[in-house]
């Protein structure tokens, strides 16, 4: 049976490698697949991995319509065995009704790739559908860190290397670099709340650090 599967996690978890491992593995065994992104940070019609990997994608926009464009590629005889598409997150509601349609209708499997999550701890539009529609969710193994050493579950937003919790919900960026002006750092709940990110908890561990214990009689 073809199905609709969201695999999800925060960022910097794995999601856009193994969208391309899934790719990699059934183009090996003559499969034809179709993939879809949309904002990667590697430019339009990308989807890329930290790892080095990329691959050219079609180009999602808020007027595409995933079932129209696959019906009509398959209708002018294009093969398409199974449908990937990443940074799904940012599609709209609408968009993921697509990729069930794409399943339920054209019989073709879609895996889907996003983080569910925004800086705010709000569900995306797109991760919100995928969660109500999909026949499988995976939340992917290879877990993204805290600077505490727990597993991240959440993405924090900074500005000019302070966490914030206002603004757009969509802004392109990355993990782990100096960030001059937007940048995102994974974080366990705790910390989160706290928003406490691994630059302002280096400045507040000096005033955290418990005091000498008393000396004992
Ligand atoms: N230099 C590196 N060496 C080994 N693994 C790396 C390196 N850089 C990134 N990674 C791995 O790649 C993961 C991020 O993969 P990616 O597919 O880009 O994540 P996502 O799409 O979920 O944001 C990291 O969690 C880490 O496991
Ligand atoms: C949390 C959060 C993230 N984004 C953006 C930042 C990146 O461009 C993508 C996530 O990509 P990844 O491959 O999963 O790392 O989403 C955003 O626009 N808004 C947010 O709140």
């Amino acid at each position: 049976m073809p199905e609709l599967a969201f695999f999800s996690g925060t960022m910097d978890c794995g999601k856009s490698t193994l969208a391309l491992q899934i790719q990699h593995n059934r183009s090996a065994r003559g499969l034809q697949g179709m993939i879809f992104s949309r904002d990667d940070r590697a430019g339009e019609g990308r989807l890329s991995s930290r790892l080095g990997l990329v691959t050219e994608a079609v180009e999602v926009d808020d007027s595409f319509d995933f079932h129209r464009h696959l019906a009509a590629q398959l209708a002018a005889g294009q093969r398409c065995d199974y449908v990937i598409v990443d940074e799904a997150q940012f599609l709209s509601a609408r968009q993921i009704d697509q990729l069930a349609e794409v399943v339920d209708e054209l019989g073709l499997d879609v895996f889907a790739f996003g983080i569910t999550t925004d800086f705010r701890t709000r569900l995306f539009p797109g991760s919100c559908r995928l969660i109500e529609l999909a026949d499988r969710v995976e939340v992917l193994q290879v877990e993204a860190l805290c600077w505490c050493g727990a597993r991240a579950t959440h993405n924090a937003r900074t500005v000019d290397g302070e966490m914030v919790v206002e603004g757009a919900q969509v802004v392109v960026g990355d993990v782990g670099r100096p960030a001059t002006e937007v940048g995102y750092e994974v974080l366990c709940r705790r910390h989160h709340r706290r928003r406490m990110t691994s630059a302002s908890a280096r400045t507040a561990v000096p005033a955290q650090q418990p005091a000498s214990p008393a000396p004992q009689p």
